[in-house]
């Protein structure tokens, strides 16, 4: 047992229906990392995510967080989490920013209870850390998507977790925006000390950004330093993905990325 771990995976297997989706995972994510998470389409990396969070229950294995028991765990604003569709509101949707920022507060509020003016501040903080404190009364829906983006990542660090986990959040980011929004990530991992786990198609430049890298394909293929990711050879992707992926290890643009 380390104590430093967040989340610690023993053999963990997972299946929907009869084939295995995710099959004898062993992995920890330790406190400080900046973890990327990639795979070829359908290789299980959202259920590994829906694992951790406790969405689903592995049929195998044993699931810590901060080395307790799954069952026994309850302390869930130590973990905040930005799903894959967080980042598509309809224009007309009717919330304010600061109010989709202070909804991550409700598991503490209680459904029923009224904001106060301490939870306003905690939202107010987190649009900071963002950089969207300028938008706190602005429509969510008329932002853009990389604004977003930042504001249910605000969402989910209003309770101040120790880690972020993050299902792809570049799609839909404008491409000139993308350099900025790793730039925040880099901010929120090395300054502010949350660890950060994040799925991502972008296999050519995670390496730059995450000190960690897993590559998984049901079972996990590599698991190390971002660093020793460059030598897991071309060849080795191309086994991984079944197709030559040299091209997209040089080209980041969302469209040809996702035919990983
Ligand atoms: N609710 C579900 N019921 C049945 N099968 C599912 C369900 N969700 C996912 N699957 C299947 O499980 C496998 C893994 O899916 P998962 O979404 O975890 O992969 P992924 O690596 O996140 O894929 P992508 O990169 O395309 O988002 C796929 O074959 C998928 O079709």
């Amino acid at each position: 047992m380390n104590s430093n771990n967040i989340v610690t995976l023993n053999h963990v297997s997972f299946k929907y229906e009869k084939e295995w989706v995710v099959k004898d995972v062993d992995l920890a994510i330790t406190s400080g990392q900046f973890l990327g998470l990639v795979g070829p389409n359908g290789s299980g990396k959202s259920t590994l995510i829906k694992l951790m969070l406790g969405l689903l229950k592995p049929d195998q294995g044993e699931i810590k967080l901060f080395n307790q028991r799954m069952k026994t765990f309850n302390d869930w604003k130590e973990i905040g989490f930005v799903s894959q569709k967080a980042n598509s509101f309809n224009s007309g949707f009717p919330a304010s920013v600061l109010e989709v920022v202070q909804s991550g507060l409700v598991s503490r509020v209680g459904a029923f209870r009224f904001f106060n003016h301490q939870h306003k501040q905690k939202a107010q903080d987190a649009l900071r850390l963002v950089e969207m404190e300028e938008y706190a009364h602005a429509t969510i829906g008329e932002l853009s998507g990389g604004q977003q983006q930042r504001i249910f990542i605000a969402r989910a660090l209003v309770s101040d977790p120790k880690l972020l986990i993050l299902d792809e959040p570049t799609v839909g980011v404008d491409e000139k925006h993308v350099s900025d929004f790793y730039e925040l990530l880099r901010k929120l991992n090395k300054e502010q000390g949350i660890s950060l786990l994040m799925v991502t198609h972008d296999i050519g430049t995670i390496t730059e950004h995450a000190t960690h890298v897993v590559c998984m394909n049901k079972t996990i293929h590599f698991h190390g330093e971002s660093k020793d990711y460059k030598e897991f050879s071309e060849e080795d992707l191309n086994h991984l993905y079944g197709h030559s992926v040299q091209a997209l290890t040089h080209n980041h643009h969302h469209d040809e990325v996702n035919h990983l």
